[in-house]
């Protein structure tokens, strides 16, 4: 983010920069908006008894009840950037898999051309059963994001990703260098066999089609090499996501809405008929959904109802990640003090749903109310 700061600056088209890490000590560079303005992470972790990677979460996850505003703020300036340049937190896990990570991406990719960047740390994936991990990794984060992704091979200082852009077109390369590194590990050398070999095989296809949607770009951070390609793939990608993503993505949400108003429709036919409200015609209401059972949750009535109980015999131990205060004993939060999550997500969600952007706002909504 540092580097491909200086270089836009340099190239006298400085980026709209935001930090959504709320765990990062220091920022490098200067950011317009930041998420650390607003939540404080230790707060988070003391506030809600939580370990660093649920504060990562709930910071997100408060941050995104405000994103109606993030989005207002960069749409009024977006006729003095080109590019708005976004630092997602480390734990990429907490970001990608999470219902907060999914409203930011879902809420900037609704409004502009959005692009996602994939860094890959390249001396460190010369091992091809690492860069293959690396790669599903990638490839499920753009099958969950439906965003372009450009794949940047950082660190070229140190190692040039030439070995990764051969294994990334000719698949048998990348098994043969497979089979290599189990010979060295002296785990055999037919790639037919085991659970390796048959799950590369098996991969094989589906991988092929991951890498040709794929851009790739080699770059070093430490040196500056590079950057001009990746920039060139993020115009690119802006294309792409203007010809194809664009249509694919409105079509997706048409088809969610329509679904969801089905869903709707078909509930209140139900509702109606079990209560036996007649229609304006004076007949009774007539459900047009099967005789199948809707089902509100998941949660089997349980011993504690799907709540799992703080085990009583164990010892408190106050970790390193821990905030003892004095409304706090053995871990026990006092009700009286502690916010109420649930009801502030809840009020900050509802708030969120207000008319934004046209489909934004609508989107984030349907996509809490699920
Ligand atoms: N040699 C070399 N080191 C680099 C390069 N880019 C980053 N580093 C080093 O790699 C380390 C991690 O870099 P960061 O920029 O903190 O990585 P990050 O992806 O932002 O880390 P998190 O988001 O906190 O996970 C630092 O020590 C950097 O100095 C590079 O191109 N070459």
């Amino acid at each position: 983010m540092q580097r491909l700061n200086s270089h836009l600056h340099s190239k006298k088209n400085p980026p709209y920069a935001i930090n959504l890490d709320p765990a990062v000590l220091k920022v490098p560079y200067g950011t317009h908006i930041d998420i650390r303005d607003s939540i404080k992470y230790k707060k988070v972790m003391e506030n809600y008894q939580l370990g660093p990677n649920g504060a990562i979460v709930t910071s997100l996850n408060l941050f995104s009840t405000k994103i109606d505003q993030v989005i207002n703020i960069v749409e009024k300036r977006q006729d003095n950037y080109k590019y708005c340049i976004i630092d997602t937190p480390g734990q990429i896990e907490c970001f990608v898999w999470s219902a907060s990570g999914s409203i930011i991406t879902e809420s900037f990719a609704s409004t502009f051309p959005t692009v996602i960047a994939y860094i890959v740390d390249t001396p460190r994936n010369t091992s091809p059963t690492t860069f293959m991990s690396n790669m599903l990794y990638a490839c499920s984060i753009l099958y969950k994001t439906k965003l372009p992704m450009i794949i940047v091979f950082n660190k070229t200082d140190v190692k040039k990703a030439d070995f990764a852009k051969e294994w990334m077109t000719d698949f048998e390369k990348f098994q043969q260098a497979l089979s290599e590194d189990r010979e060295l590990n002296g785990e055999g050398d037919s790639m037919g066999s085991g659970y390796m070999g048959s799950l590369v095989n098996s991969m094989s296809l589906m991988l092929e089609e991951f890498y040709s949607q794929l851009d790739m770009v080699q770059c070093s951070s430490y040196t500056g090499a590079g950057f001009d390609d990746f920039l060139n793939a993020v115009d690119k990608k802006m294309d792409e996501y203007e010809k194809y993503y664009k249509v694919e993505r409105e079509r997706i949400l048409k088809e969610k809405a329509e679904k969801l108003e089905n869903d709707k429709e078909r509930s209140l036919n139900k509702l109606m008929n079990d209560l036996g409200i007649k229609d304006k015609n004076g007949e009774k209401k007539k459900s047009n959904v099967d005789d199948e059972v809707e089902v509100l949750s998941d949660y089997e009535e349980g011993e504690h109802d799907g709540i799992i109980l703080r085990d009583e015999e164990e010892d408190y131990v106050e970790r390193e990640y821990t905030f003892p205060t004095s409304d706090r004993e053995k871990g026990e939060v006092n009700e009286s003090t502690e916010p109420d999550l649930q009801k502030r997500y809840q009020d900050a969600f509802e708030s969120t749903a207000k008319p934004v952007s046209g489909e934004t706002a609508k989107n984030i909504a349907r996509y809490i109310s699920q």
